[in-house]
């Protein structure tokens, strides 16, 4: 009898099934189209404490009880789907994990379906790509403790580890999980958007070739912007067409996809009422990528004046660092405090720091930053959004007249810089007293009788514009 089921052969569910057998514990698989699974047990499956299964009983009766089954599937239908598979197979007490890119609401929805029918189940957040599933991936795991009871061994086991510790805790109550992880990767549209525009102002204002941003982003690796995505950056810069020599990040159509997560945090920010602008233009920059005719056209008709301001190369590099440094700072802020929005809203009684500690080894954005990040929270557990840090203010006061000047000399030459400008006029909106929502208001009554209120006497007031 195996101690998990891993359920769903593609690029993660594969990688997770291996993992977790090197870590000492007995696997069964199955995946609903046989090819995968034939391919599995041809090329990986020697000498593994692993099982693969060709129908659900076989693979369901494999486990020992109370069985753990890990559906590692496209999010949406499908888990509906063989959740109704399984149900009849399973008995009270049995777990179900989902660890795919799930809507928090859809987690929820199966969460209450399932308790009635005295099944368990977890949202499980997982971040890593092909090689954290394998070596080691950030896990966030949420629902009932008592589900996560039943599987914390394996899932502390199979996470990666940082001198913190392992990279999985126990995240909060109901879609807590699936809430983090969809977090997590609106932060890392936004970091990916932001390290996008610093690329492409080093490539046309600066004209530097991929290789030598490669030695930029090299650099900046080996500082406080040390992340997993600096790292595949510089790297990806290097990386040589094979057919033509030439760099292949050259060659590669400017029209980036999204699976919907990017798009998920933009909505909850709204939902929540809580301003991520920086993570909301990120999944703009996305779509807008996809209207490659229609810039291609216009492109041609509009007329881009030349500057002729004087750049220094080396001052806009360390300006850049700077600001890309800010971007992600804010880009933090905004999700830690979106995070404890819904943490307040949905109850999931999340702790920001050990969030921000699990996301330091496996996932994608991990960061240096993190370390900053988490001092600041552990510093005033009340600071909802960072700002009310002295040292989070001083990291971003030290770094505003770069970002000035970035975002400057990106209007100057046309480059879109969507991330870096919400974040600065985030930071704008976040220390002006005074902001112009009088006249918002003004109007809102002129036209609709919305009514406002005042700054020198208490009440609601209508007033007859005309
Ligand atoms: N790739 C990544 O970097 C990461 C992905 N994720 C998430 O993990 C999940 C799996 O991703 P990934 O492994 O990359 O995806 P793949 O496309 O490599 O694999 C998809 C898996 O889903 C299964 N599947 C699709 N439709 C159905 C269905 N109707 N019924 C049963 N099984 C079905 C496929 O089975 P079949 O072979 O039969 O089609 C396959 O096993 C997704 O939710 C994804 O968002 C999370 C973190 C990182
Ligand atoms: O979850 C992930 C990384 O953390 C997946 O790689 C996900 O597919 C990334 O999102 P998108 O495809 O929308 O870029």
């Amino acid at each position: 009898m195996k101690d998990i089921g891993i359920l769903g052969l593609g690029v993660m569910g594969r990688n997770l099934a291996l993992n977790i057998a090197h870590r000492g514990f007995g696997v069964s698989v199955y995946n609903y189209t046989p090819n995968e699974t034939e391919e599995f047990v041809a090329k990986h499956m020697q000498g593994e404490d692993i099982s693969a299964f060709y129908d659900v009983e076989s693979f369901v009766r494999s486990l020992k009880s109370p069985r753990k089954i890990f559906l590692m599937i496209m999010a949406g239908k499908p888990v509906d789907n063989m959740i109704e598979v399984l149900i009849p197979l399973l008995d009270r007490g049995d777990l179900i994990i989902d660890g795919g890119n799930t809507y928090y609401f859809d987690t929820d929805r199966r969460m209450r379906y399932l308790e009635d029918k005295g099944l368990l189940y977890l949202g499980v957040g997982v971040s890593g790509g092909e090689s954290g599933a394998l070596n080691g991936p950030s896990l966030m795991p949420g629902g009932s403790r008592e589900a996560y009871a039943l599987v914390e061994d394996i899932l502390t086991a199979m996470s990666a580890r940082t001198e913190a510790g392992p990279c999985c805790t126990y995240v909060g109550n109901g879609s807590a999980g699936h809430f983090v992880k969809m977090l997590h990767n609106g932060i890392e549209y936004g970091m990916m958007q932001s390290m996008s525009e610093v690329y492409d102002i080093m490539r046309n204002v600066l004209k530097l070739s991929a290789d030598e941003i490669g030695d930029v982003f090299e650099k900046w690796n080996e500082g406080d912007l040390n992340s997993y995505l600096m790292e595949i950056s510089y790297r990806i810069m290097r990386k040589k067409d094979d057919e033509t020599g030439k760099p292949l990040v050259d060659l590669i159509l400017d029209k980036a996809g999204q699976k919907g997560t990017g798009k998920w945090t933009a909505e909850a920010s709204l939902d929540l009422g809580v301003p991520a602008p920086s993570l909301y233009v990120a999944v703009y920059g996305r779509v807008m990528s996809f209207f490659k005719d229609e810039r291609q056209r216009l492109s041609e008709l509009v007329k881009k004046e030349p500057s002729d301001s004087v750049i220094s190369r080396d001052a806009l590099i360390s300006d850049l660092e700077n600001s890309l440094l800010f971007s992600n700072f804010v880009m933090y802020s905004q999700g830690i405090w979106l995070m404890n929005e819904a943490s307040r809203v949905y109850g999931f009684e999340i702790d920001t720091a050990e969030v921000l500690k699990i996301w330091k080894g496996g996932c994608i954005i991990r960061a240096r930053m993190l370390d900053l990040l988490i001092d600041i929270v552990r510093e005033d557990r009340d600071n909802f959004n960072l700002l009310g840090s002295e040292k989070a203010l001083s990291f971003l006061r030290d770094r505003l007249p770069s970002m000035r000047r970035v975002t400057m000399a990106a209007r100057d030459h046309y480059v879109p810089t969507l991330v870096h400008n919400t974040a600065l006029d985030y930071i704008f909106s976040m220390i002006e007293a005074d902001l112009p929502a009088n006249l918002t208001q003004a109007q809102r009554d002129f036209f609709g009788a919305h009514t406002y209120s005042r700054i020198d006497k208490e009440g609601i007031f209508h007033t007859k514009w005309e």
